[in-house]
């Protein structure tokens, strides 16, 4: 076994180029498009969601018919505009991010000029206590569709409990990053010391998400690895 230093999970680059070429990019809206070159030369630009992964989650949105969702970790917007194009005119987004400045500066203009904005519903802010003011309202309970989880791993399972409640039965919570970049699978000593705290939380977060009862799960290998779950009690 050998450490994979690709940017993606993939084994080949050439693979995942193939992918997205032929599959992801010939269907990316053009305010997509314009919002990746716009954070690709940002010094964290790694931290967007793949496109390929963002396009599992706009089927899945279409899927469930989503319609009130809720985003936690928006950065510049990526997985935010893609959710924002698919909803219906007259669907929701709360989005969460503890810090504003990368949307306003880059995501908010392109989606201005997309005509999405009146969806999105911006809470700048951590997340938890953000979900729980949500929790204290009643009628928040079992009222959502769809939810995505991209910030910090440490409360992904405060998440998780938390929006399964905010979740209608059948809903769906997508965790990001759940494979990083395929060190899961490795033995520690493989792992780059700059990599082994989020490794270590996704191994323990994918455990016990394959043990919730309350949920079904499809652990899918796109992007930097998506879990999808949905609320089935
Ligand atoms: C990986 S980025 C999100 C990428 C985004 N989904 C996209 O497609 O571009 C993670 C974001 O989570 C935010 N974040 C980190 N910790 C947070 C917390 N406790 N509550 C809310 N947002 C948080 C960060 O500010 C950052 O913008
Ligand atoms: O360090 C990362 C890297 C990613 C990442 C890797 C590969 C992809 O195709 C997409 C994204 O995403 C991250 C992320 O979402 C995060 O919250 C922290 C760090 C990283």
């Amino acid at each position: 076994m050998e450490y994979n230093n690709n940017k993606e999970l993939l084994q080949s680059d050439d693979l995942y180029q193939y992918i997205v070429e032929t599959s992801v990019y010939p269907r990316e809206p053009e305010p997509l498009k314009e919002l990746r070159a716009a954070t690709a030369s940002h010094p964290l630009a790694t931290l967007a969601t793949a496109p390929d992964a963002g396009q599992l989650m706009a089927m899945l949105l279409t899927l469930v018919d989503a319609k009130k969702t809720i985003e936690i970790g928006v950065f510049t917007g990526y997985s935010l505009l893609l959710t924002a194009l698919t909803i219906p005119e007259d669907g929701k987004i709360v989005a969460i991010d503890i810090n504003r400045e990368t949307y306003d500066q880059i995501g908010l203009p392109i989606i201005k000029k997309a005509g999405v904005e009146h969806k999105i519903d911006f809470i700048e802010s951590e997340a938890v206590p953000v979900l729980d003011k949500l929790l204290e309202h009643s009628e928040n309970e079992g009222s959502f569709d769809f939810a995505y989880v991209d910030a910090d791993k440490v409360n992904n399972w405060n998440y998780h409990e938390r929006l399964l409640k905010l979740l209608k039965v059948g809903g769906l919570v997508v965790f990001d990053n759940t494979l990083v970049r395929g060190s899961v699978a490795l033995p520690d000593e493989l792992v780059p010391e700059r990599r082994k705290q989020r490794r270590q939380l996704a191994i323990e977060h994918n455990k016990t998400l394959a043990a919730d009862p309350r949920i079904q799960i499809s652990h899918a290998s796109v992007g930097d690895g998506i879990m999808i779950c949905r609320r089935i009690i």
